[in-house]
């Protein structure tokens, strides 16, 4: 049902009322400190092999805007860096603010960025599914990119002009052969640290991987998310669909390595 949303009744200060982890040790987003993050030698580059990736569809999930790729073998993974092994790709979806507002869920020294895109993958090594992987330690790898408002975008058009078919709730569509390689910055230098899915359930699962660099998109390309709505057709309250994300959670000890 719904539980959990980003409104004053439902928001992110409350999720603790039905998960109990959003006060545990190893929850995310947090605020990333360049200085404080130790330089690792040992922190090798991350591997992205997206070539065969197979997108099947964009979809409005009610929290954000979601394209799900074809799981079933290791055509998509993410390896190298932080990780034992490979990692498939899952899904990948955003999160954004209002209108010349900040919507990035992790923050770089207090700084946050117009939006932050999320590539979901799971360790298919050690699990048969991503949803046994979503509750183990080592189970998920998520990669966030930071959006910064800029230049157009070239590629990101792809995915805006779809969002007119995803305006509501529960809505799905066809989107097919998308390779999210199109979105990535051109350095693949990175934060590492370990934390957790930043919404409900807030499984303790994710090695999270940060790119240090931004993509540019435009305002006018950010505008196309904020058209979406959290609330579904026959709902008669229209919610527009911004600020969707988690404030930065506290630390608790954790170390922040840095690629480089
Ligand atoms: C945990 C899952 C729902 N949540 C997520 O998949 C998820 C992924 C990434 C983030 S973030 N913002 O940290 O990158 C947050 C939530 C439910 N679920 C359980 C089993 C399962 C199987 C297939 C699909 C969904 C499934
Ligand atoms: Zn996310």
């Amino acid at each position: 049902g719904h539980d959990w949303g980003y409104g004053v009744e439902d928001g992110p200060s409350l999720w603790h009322q039905n998960y109990p982890i959003a006060k545990g040790s190893r929850q995310s987003p947090i605020d990333i400190l360049p200085q404080t993050a130790s330089h690792d030698p040992s922190l090798g580059p991350i591997a992205l092999k997206y070539d065969q990736c197979t997108s099947i569809n964009i979809a409005n999930n009610g929290h954000s805007v979601v394209v799900e790729f074809e799981d079933s073998d290791d055509r998509s993974v993410i390896q190298g860096g932080p990780l034992d092994n490979p990692y498939r790709l899952k899904q990948f979806h955003f999160h954004w603010g209002g209108k010349g507002c900040r919507g990035s869920e992790h923050t770089v020294e207090g700084h946050s960025y117009a939006s932050e895109l999320h590539l979901v993958h799971w360790n298919a090594v050690k699990y048969e599914t991503f949803g046994e992987a979503a509750t183990a330690p080592d189970g998920l790898a998520v990669l966030g990119i930071f959006l910064e408002t800029g230049d157009d975008h070239r590629w990101l058009h792809t995915i805006t002009d779809a969002l007119y078919m995803v305006k509501f709730k529960g809505s799905v569509t066809n989107f097919k052969s998308f390779n999210p390689k199109c979105l990535l910055p051109s350095s693949l230098h990175y934060w590492t640290y370990l934390g957790s899915l930043t919404t409900p359930p807030l499984h303790e699962s994710v090695t999270w991987i940060v790119l240090k660099e931004p993509i540019a998109v435009s305002e006018k390309q950010m505008s196309k998310f904020r058209m979406l709505l959290f609330t579904g057709e026959e709902e008669d309250q229209r919610m527009r669909m911004e600020n969707n994300f988690r404030p930065p959670q506290p630390l608790k000890g954790r170390k922040v390595r840095s690629s480089n």
